[in-house]
């Protein structure tokens, strides 16, 4: 089922055309990735999406509640977490849950059931009375999460939740958003710049200059955009002799030979041949980092 569907939609910022009329939807319960270079248009993207900014042009419908017209009801239909915090750093956990509650029209013993059960979901009972501004990046990151879902919202925009966390606490923070997505069939609308986290989406869109540029699953603009590698390490000359008898582009450094090949598969044969003269060998796959580079012509910079 679409909960997300987007046609035509238009900004500009002056002469500046931040988004030039893209399409796209979001399914359900999807681990949806938008990802782009600084200056894409992801963020001006999402805040028309969230109600912030107006479109030049374009329809969207969020849970079926059309942009512009049904506005407050799409603001209940979603949370959303920016890359910096908006939690008040003089208020406790808790205390900052029940003023975003009671934002959402939450009392009473409904509003202190809401506060625990996500509380409870995000792993966060612990800090429920430590301020805000004593807590570490990570656990920041998860209280900003609570706090975006107390309301229960059926999509949750994450604008780079885990940059500038340490690749444990990344993992941790994941495993929470994991936790509550499976619980509450949520669905995730996520922007970064890790490539990693990429990987784990079930569909990804790239922008680039206000343009979407590629989309699909990663599986597939890693078939479509990435070449496997097959490196072995050689002292032999046979198998650079051998790769150009066959042309199979390959790079080499050293004693480490890199031959391009279009699956996992195309490795045996080379192997088969080249076997004595190789002292190891791995076969890698494009990554998604490979796929962006290819799109975009352009790295990513956290
Ligand atoms: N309020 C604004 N006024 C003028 N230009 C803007 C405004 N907001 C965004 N832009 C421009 O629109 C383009 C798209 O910006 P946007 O912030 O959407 O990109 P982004 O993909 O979110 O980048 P980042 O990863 O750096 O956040 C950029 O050229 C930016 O300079």
């Amino acid at each position: 089922m679409k909960i997300i569907e987007v046609k035509n939609l238009k900004k500009s910022f002056g002469s500046i055309k931040a988004v030039k009329g893209i399409d796209f939807q979001v399914h359900q319960g999807q681990l949806f990735a938008f990802l782009g270079c600084n200056g894409a248009g992801k963020s001006t993207t999402i805040d028309m999406l969230c109600t912030f900014l107006k479109p030049d042009a374009g329809e969207v419908w969020i849970q079926g509640h059309q942009l512009q017209h049904e506005d407050e009801e799409i603001r209940k239909s979603i949370g959303i977490v920016f890359q910096d915090g908006l939690l008040d750093d003089l208020l406790t956990i808790e205390e900052n849950m029940k003023v975003r509650a009671a934002l959402y029209g939450l009392k009473g013993k409904e509003l202190q059931k809401a506060i625990n059960d996500i509380m409870n979901t995000m792993h966060i009972e612990k800090y429920a009375h430590r301020l805000y501004g004593t807590l570490s990046g990570g656990q920041k990151r998860k209280c900003d999460i609570a706090r975006a879902f107390i309301h229960q919202p059926q999509i949750l925009f994450l604008d780079e939740p885990t940059t500038g966390l340490d690749p444990q606490t990344r993992q941790e923070v994941w495993n929470t958003i994991y936790n509550l997505q499976k619980k509450y069939q949520l669905t995730i609308f996520l922007t970064t710049h890790y490539m990693e986290e990429a990987m784990s989406a079930d569909y990804v869109i790239i922008m680039d200059e206000g343009e979407i540029v590629a989309r699909g699953t990663p599986f597939q603009l890693r078939k479509q955009y990435t070449r496997d590698k097959l490196t072995m390490i050689s002292n032999h000359h046979f198998i650079q002799e051998w790769l150009k008898e066959k042309n199979i582009q390959y790079i080499q450094n050293g004693t480490e030979i890199t031959a391009f090949i279009q699956n996992t598969f195309e490795a045996l044969p080379i192997l088969n041949h080249c076997q004595k003269y190789i002292e190891d060998f791995e076969v890698t796959r494009g990554s998604m980092d490979d796929v962006f580079i290819q799109i975009t012509g352009k790295e990513l910079h956290i």
